[in-house]
């Protein structure tokens, strides 16, 4: 039988990862993580350099197997290599890797159409440059940047480039791994508000991984800390920010995070 797609509305977790285990080697990265992502939320993922972020990012995917442990991404079974579920979890995710991943040599209109022309082969060349131009207008850019090549935008550019291909296909689950990372401040600041406008106004689940604190405060509705091989906490930040953890304390009490505490709270 055909595997079946709950709705976003209907599905009581985006993503749920259970026992998950991975390892290079000697190194144990994951022993035992559960993670649930429920829909409507942004969920942000912190924890150490080296914690295993990415890895678990890349887990869900599909595009690392683990050594143990179950994934489901919208009811499949992420673990099956049975293609048409692949296809099916693939059209249902965008994706915003670290750098933005655009293929260089394609400009952004042609990146954007690189989903759209192997999930919709049968639009009309023309349906698909105005489906193009429309998520790059979403993803905040202005209407000439389709024609332009990744090299020649500025990396706040890249990244709405990114995040404009990762919309290409209206899935209502988005990954983002550092989306701020590399942006100056006020860049970040207008990428956060960006991500949660488009978050609302799509009804999209993020899954999002940080080390940035203002994004935390700012658009996380809940935390999921990355320690000691597990998920040691996933709440809303201000019960997060309480545990009595070495890391939690050290990451969540520093001077950047009153800054971006107190930043937050004089926005409110
Ligand atoms: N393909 C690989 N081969 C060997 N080791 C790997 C591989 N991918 C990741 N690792 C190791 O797994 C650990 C977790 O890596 P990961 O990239 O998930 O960390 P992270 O939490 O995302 O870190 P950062 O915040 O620095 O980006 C690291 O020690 C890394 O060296």
């Amino acid at each position: 039988m055909a595997a079946q797609l709950k709705p976003a509305s209907e599905a009581a977790t985006m993503v749920r990862v259970r026992g998950l285990v991975n390892r290079f080697g000697e190194q144990v990265v994951h022993d035992g993580v559960d993670l649930d992502v429920r829909p409507g939320e942004i969920l942000g993922v912190v924890g150490g350099s080296g914690s295993g972020k990415s890895v678990l990012m890349r887990s869900i995917l599909g595009l690392r197997r683990p050594d143990a442990g179950s994934i489901e991404v919208l009811g499949l079974d992420a673990r099956s290599e049975d293609p048409d579920l692949r296809r099916m979890i693939e059209r249902n995710t965008g994706v915003l890797f670290q750098d933005g991943a655009l293929f260089s040599s394609l400009t952004v209109g042609e990146n954007v159409q690189v989903p759209l022309k192997e999930y919709h082969a049968d639009l009309p060349d023309s349906w698909r440059y105005e489906l193009a131009l429309l998520k790059v207008k979403l993803a905040g850019l202005p209407a000439d940047a389709i024609n332009k090549l990744p090299s020649q935008l500025s990396g706040g550019m890249r990244k709405r480039a990114g995040l404009a291909r990762a919309l290409a296909l209206d899935p209502p689950l988005l990954f983002l791994d550092e989306p701020t990372a590399g942006l100056d401040p006020i860049g970040a600041a207008a990428f956060d508000r960006l991500i949660r406008t488009l978050q609302q106004a799509l009804g999209l689940t993020v899954f999002l991984i940080t080390h940035d604190l203002d994004t935390l405060y700012a658009i996380c509705d809940r935390v999921a800390v990355l320690a000691d091989h597990k998920v040691i906490a996933c709440a809303p930040l201000h019960e997060v920010e309480q545990l009595d953890h070495p890391w939690v304390q050290e990451y969540f009490h520093g001077p950047r995070a009153r800054g971006a505490r107190d930043a937050r709270e004089g926005g409110n």
